[in-house]
């Protein structure tokens, strides 16, 4: 990972009348990172990347993108990063031609649309109407409308939701090659499979503050189901003495299945006990655990922004 810094955030925090939609937020992405924010619903991730893309006021807090202030240099801002936002919509009869044209029109040193377009696959749609495309179409296009200024920095929120598996792979590809291409990616999704595949860290907001920030590996690891091991036995075997092992989180029996959750390096522990009590363990499976199990832990069900107005200072 390359160590300059590319986008730096510390301590936004934005306010909507009585809610409080960006708390506290600090972070730092690096040049050449694909960098994800995971969230529930109004944790304040598109109110964080809008901000950072100068398209709102912020109350406190600065922001920094390669040097230029968003909030302050909004024409300086849109030179160095492109973005695609959630659920952006053009015009329905606009045709694929016409929005690159239009979009290249606002920058002074436009990438050449037609290229641009072929390598987004869209070189044999130019002439379909925005309408017409197909979901995936639709996001390609927004992805080339984002690059076309030749952007260090590319912000996408929600890019694949609504796709279909494929569609989804190839815009993750797409995404790949952009940052292959050396734009630093700041990626919003409610996705645990594409910001584990997609993402070189993570950062895990909720309720206007960052809860955790980390590799996708590191995450699942500090997760209290780091590690998960599943076993059959035909004997009824003592529970409480696996819950009580050190690290361990979680053991259940259920159908004749026992799963232990707990952090790295658990299983053996788990196997020392067994071989104690007697029990020979059948079909012995041990997994890593998931950014699912990692997220769980770190959000919290009710993160309804309204409900922090008494948080308002
Ligand atoms: N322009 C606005 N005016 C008033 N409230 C807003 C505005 N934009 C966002 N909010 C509120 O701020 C909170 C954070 O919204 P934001 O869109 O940043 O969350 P999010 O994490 O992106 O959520 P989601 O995952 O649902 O897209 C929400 O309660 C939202 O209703």
């Amino acid at each position: 990972m390359a160590s300059q810094p590319a986008v730096e955030v510390d301590g936004l925090r934005k306010v909507y009348g009585t809610t409080v939609a960006v708390d506290d937020i600090s972070l730092t992405v690096y040049e050449g990172e694909i960098f994800g924010i995971l969230g529930p619903n109004g944790a304040g991730k598109s109110t964080t990347v809008e901000s950072i893309a100068g398209l709102r006021t912020i109350d406190s807090g600065t922001i920094s993108v390669h040097g230029i202030d968003p909030v302050n240099q909004r024409e300086e801002i849109t030179e160095v990063l492109g973005v695609q936002l959630q659920e952006a919509k053009l015009q329905p009869k606009i045709t694929v031609q016409e929005a690159l044209e239009l979009w290249s029109a606002f920058y002074p040193d436009p990438e050449p649309w037609a290229p641009l377009a072929e390598r987004l696959g869209l070189g044999d749609h130019l002439r379909q109407r925005f309408e017409d495309l197909s979901g995936g179409q639709q996001q390609r296009l927004s992805i080339a409308l984002a690059l076309i200024g030749r952007p260090r920095v590319v912000v996408l929120d929600e890019l694949t939701t609504g796709l279909d598996p494929r569609a989804r792979r190839e815009v993750w590809e797409l995404v790949r090659d952009v940052r292959d291409r050396g734009v630093t990616v700041l990626l919003v999704t409610h996705s645990m499979e594409e910001a584990q595949t997609l993402c070189d860290r993570i950062a895990i907001v909720d309720a206007g503050r960052v809860r955790a920030l980390d590799t996708p590996a590191g995450l699942i690891g500090s997760a209290s189901a780091a590690t998960i091991t599943t076993f059959e036995t035909p004997v009824a075997i003592d529970l409480a003495s696996l819950r009580e092992l050190e690290g361990v989180t979680a053991a259940r029996s259920e159908n004749g299945t026992v799963t232990v959750e707990g952090a790295e390096g658990v299983a053996l522990a788990v196997i020392e006990e067994l071989r104690t009590q007697g029990v020979a363990p059948l079909r012995l499976r041990v997994a890593a655990g998931s950014l699912d199990a990692a997220y769980l832990d770190l959000t919290e069900n009710d993160t309804d922004p309204d409900i922090r107005q008494e948080a308002l200072r």
